[in-house]
């Protein structure tokens, strides 16, 4: 076969490096910005794009009705993960921003704020030096489709959306409650989150719009919007109740926010499986190769084959065989090289058992550039492997094990 129709060698690093550098997220990243922003010249935006490297800073955005504790969780989770806190009170009040001067003047004469004055307002905040660096939270903002649709045409594109819910007759008690200080703007409740010191007790104010009535109609209001808004976030939307105490909330939402999504990036599972004897990698590798096609490479069966295949390593090999004494390390990485670099290892991906027994051999696999990215310990009490491994029988023609009571291996 002529070399222009042999299968293209793709290396085993090329991968592994594609993943281990985040390489497709960040051309998928830098390509939405591209499309979004279509800057006459893409050159320097690009440059500017890879060296802000923002890809990993908090972009959230917390939803909910009133007294849900949107702002509650929005601060705690701000000082957490030391990023910016955007509410409607914040943007309107920015100063030197013609944008806010426009919006407060709106918002006087017509106690409402059009929503593509209040979004440019976001636009410019987020687009801010400390909002670019260390990331954002939204609360409670976007508030209607067009807002979020507005959002969306400018790319300001959230990673993490929380919605919280709790029962409208529930918020309109807890609303009653709300008590704010007015030297830090922290959020407190006469019954749920009471300050301790007593200077902070006495300067608390009572909020406008938490009277029941103001309440109700608020709540109505979110009702009616937010089932437009939430289908634009379809796979980064997490529901929290916040009919429970606020640490509660907030460490649920935390968690949340702290996972990443599952990447677009073509993954190819390098699996390894750890454990003592008897624990069932072997079955288990054979269960994982069959469900998601990868090469199940079991080291000690490696070896055998090597010998079988008459390589060059097979008389090296035997002779430790016959001697009934463990191959060395650099032989067994040799044999192991050779299997890991075909091409059916490189493209479908593969699960390693046998291999490595400690972590001198950990080191050496690593430093070949083999690093597994799932890794199994498969953990088993004592007895149980005794039964097992007494129990165990070998198929002399297929080499399969079994145990008595065990379902049937993979290959029926
Ligand atoms: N009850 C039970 N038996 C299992 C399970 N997995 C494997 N076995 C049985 C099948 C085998 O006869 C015996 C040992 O399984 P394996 O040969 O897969 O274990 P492993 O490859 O870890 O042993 P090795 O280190 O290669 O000697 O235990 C399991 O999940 N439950
Ligand atoms: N999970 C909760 N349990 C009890 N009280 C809460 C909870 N979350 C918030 N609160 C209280 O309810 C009131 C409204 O909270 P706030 O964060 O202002 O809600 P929102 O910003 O959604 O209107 C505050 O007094 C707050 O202390």
């Amino acid at each position: 076969m002529d070399a222009t129709s042999a299968p293209h060698r793709i290396p085993a690093e090329m991968p592994q490096y594609g993943e281990a550098n985040h390489i497709f997220e960040l051309m998928q990243s830098m390509l939405e910005q591209l499309l979004i922003h279509q800057p006459q010249d893409p050159i320097p935006f690009m440059i500017e794009h890879l060296h802000r490297d923002n890809d990993h800073v908090p972009k959230i955005i917390i939803l909910g009705p009133p007294a849900s504790g949107k702002t509650t969780i929005a601060m705690w989770l701000c000082k957490h993960l030391n990023t910016n806190l955007l509410t409607r009170g914040t943007l309107l009040g920015k100063e030197f921003s013609s944008v806010a001067e426009e919006a407060r003047k709106q918002y006087q004469r017509f106690k409402k704020v059009p929503d593509s004055l209040l979004i440019q307002l976001v636009q410019e905040r987020l687009m801010e030096e400390d909002c670019v660096r260390r990331g954002w939270i939204l609360d409670g903002i976007p508030q209607t489709r067009e807002q979020v649709l507005m959002m969306q045409t400018l790319g300001l594109a959230p990673r993490h959306v929380i919605v919280l819910n709790a029962p409208d007759s529930v918020l309109i008690e807890r609303n009653l409650g709300k008590r704010i200080d007015p030297v830090t703007r922290e959020i407190y409740h006469t019954t749920f989150d009471w300050p301790r010191e007593a200077e902070v007790q006495n300067r608390l104010l009572e909020p406008e719009g938490i009277s029941e009535v103001e309440t109700a109609r608020k709540l109505l209001e979110y009702h009616r919007s937010i089932i437009r808004i939430l289908p634009s976030y379809p796979r980064i939307l997490k529901a929290i109740s916040a009919d429970q105490p606020c640490v509660d909330v907030f460490y649920q939402a935390l968690t949340y926010v702290q996972t990443s999504h599952r990447s677009n990036a073509p993954f190819t599972p390098r699996v390894l499986l750890c454990g003592p004897m008897g624990s069932g990698k072997s079955l288990q590798a054979a269960l994982l190769a069959q469900k998601y096609g990868l090469v199940n490479i079991c080291c000690g069966q490696l070896l055998r084959e090597a010998v079988e295949d008459q390589s060059k390593l097979s008389e090296l090999i035997q002779s430790f065989f016959d001697k009934e004494m463990t191959v060395p390390d650099d032989i067994i990485l040799k044999v192991l090289k050779g299997r890991l670099d075909r091409p059916d290892c490189v493209h479908k991906g593969w699960v390693l058992h046998g291999f490595p027994r400690d972590l001198d051999q950990a080191h050496m696999l690593a430093s070949m550039g083999y690093s597994p990215n799932r890794v199994f310990f498969l953990n088993v009490p004592l007895d149980s492997i005794l039964e097992r491994l007494t129990l165990r029988r070998v198929d002399p023609v297929t080499g399969e094990r079994r145990s008595p009571g065990v379902f049937p291996s993979p290959h029926f």
